[in-house]
């Protein structure tokens, strides 16, 4: 991945695409508008089969129907032992996407967040076994529990893998179960991903209640299943060398406000840090990040101080994130390493949609996340200090930020930093330190 970001703070040339070939900055005139079923030809995409295959139309459509009855029955919500919620939308997401996907290509690995371990100790069995019922063909005869369980373990039987790179799908099949939980515009992403020989060659996101056109509300008197038309839901897909793309989910009816399908994706163009829109983790706050140590944060737009960046408030999910970063609606998303394990699948398909947009995707450090450290089970990342995902022209000066408020960390611990003029323009004294796992 090369991104041409020249010396000089704030200014950079146009970025590069992973291929050499230019990528134009999002300009709303640009917008290339596709018909078909995949927005690039075949003959251009290596993947193409498996990129068809791995599109989760069906899946979205299933989180939905689950997230109609979750509220009106009790005990469809799990917690994990690592205190993480799970529930019937994610097991049979899993299930839906790892039968479709195996009787396609029978040959390739999965590796996926849920096991079926939960399922049957929980009563959770016959709600699963309903909602994937109800998505598959009705001319199949009904799958049953034990099928459905084994189609659920094939994520996690993966880890025989042999020791070179292999090729896997990577799934995870609700990023952001917080958000689905709690039935407001809380994202959540189903996230599918293919990786072969330690390379992500493709990614699809779908996020049911993502609002395409939050600028347009529907005209009045629209109500009900016709405002699905007015942008509810968006599935978005990458191939490598062939750029991100997004098109809007049918909406319950089989209908989309757009007639044209697929349109292209590209990161925002902001080349001045301190006016970069950044999302974080829920779970982390603005202040335990290396950046607190030179602006200060705020959600008010219309408030933005001296040495404020902007934060664009986004619960929940890690996929979420990417997609703000990808569709250009955010500059950065950065995420620090704590004591949580950081999984591959709540990253992969985000980092090739953001890619082929036009951003980069690494650790603190600036290095490519090594999707094979994890030589056990291929589950596990280990970025050091953290993720740093932006839309390509602002990567190296965060880089540079992060360095210097993390040297300056370790020189001075608890005493006043300095942080160089020319990261931020002028003399800048704090004394924040963050916390930083490397
Ligand atoms: N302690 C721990 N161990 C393992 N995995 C964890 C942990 N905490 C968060 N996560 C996973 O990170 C995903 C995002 O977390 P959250 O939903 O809490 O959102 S946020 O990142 O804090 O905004 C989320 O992914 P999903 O489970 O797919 O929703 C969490 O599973
Ligand atoms: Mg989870
Ligand atoms: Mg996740
Ligand atoms: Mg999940």
């Amino acid at each position: 991945m090369s991104f041409s970001i020249n010396a000089s703070r704030f200014s950079a040339t146009r970025p590069l695409h992973r291929h050499g070939s230019l990528i134009f900055p999002r300009q709303p005139s640009r917008v290339f508008i596709v018909r078909s079923s995949l927005p690039f030809p075949s003959e251009k995409a290596k993947y193409y089969r498996e990129l068809e295959a791995a599109v989760v139309e069906r899946a979205c459509c299933l989180c939905v129907d689950v997230k109609k009855t979750l509220f009106s029955s009790d005990g469809r919500v799990l917690e994990k032992n690592d205190q993480t919620p799970v529930t019937v939308a994610d097991f049979g997401v899993q299930a839906f996407v790892s039968l479709e996907l195996s009787r396609l290509f029978p040959s390739i690995r999965l590796v996926a967040e849920e096991d079926s371990t939960f399922l049957c100790s929980n009563n959770l069995a016959d709600p699963v076994v309903n909602a994937v019922n109800d998505k598959t063909n009705s001319g199949d005869t009904p799958l049953t529990l034990a099928t459905i369980m084994e189609a659920i373990d094939r994520g996690k039987d993966a880890c025989d893998f042999e020791t070179k790179p292999a090729t896997y799908w990577v799934l995870d099949p609700i990023d952001g179960t917080r958000g689905f939980l709690k039935g407001t515009e809380a994202l959540y992403v189903i996230g599918l991903a293919l990786v072969v020989e330690g390379e992500i060659v493709l990614g699809v996101m779908g996020c049911p209640n993502w609002q395409e056109n939050i600028s347009r509300k529907p005209p009045i008197g629209v109500v009900g299943h016709d405002r699905s038309l007015y942008g509810s839901g968006i599935i978005v897909v990458a191939h490598a060398g062939c750029g991100t793309w997004r098109k809007q989910l049918p909406n319950v009816d089989g209908q989309t406000s757009n007639p044209y399908r697929w349109i292209r994706c590209f990161v925002d163009v902001c080349s001045q840090v301190f006016k970069a829109r950044f999302c974080i983790p829920e779970s982390q706050s603005w202040d335990s990040l290396p950046l607190s140590a030179i602006f200060s944060a705020t959600t008010n737009a219309d408030s933005l101080g001296d040495k404020q960046i902007l934060l664009v408030p986004k619960c929940c999910g890690s996929l979420c994130k990417y997609l703000m970063v990808a569709t250009g609606r955010a500059s950065v998303y950065v995420q620090a390493r704590t004591l949580t394990i950081i999984k591959i699948w709540d990253h992969a398909a985000g980092m090739i949609c953001v890619e082929e947009a036009g951003g980069k995707v690494t650790d603190w450090k600036g290095s490519q996340l090594d999707l094979a450290a994890d030589h056990a089970e291929w589950r596990v990342i280990f970025p050091s200090g953290g993720i740093l995902v932006t839309n390509g022209f602002l990567h190296d000066p965060i880089l540079e930020m992060i360095a210097s408020t993390s040297s300056a960390l370790s020189l001075v611990q608890g005493k006043v930093t300095h942080i160089p003029k020319d990261l931020f323009g002028t003399d800048h004294i704090t004394s924040k330190h963050p916390t930083l796992v490397n």
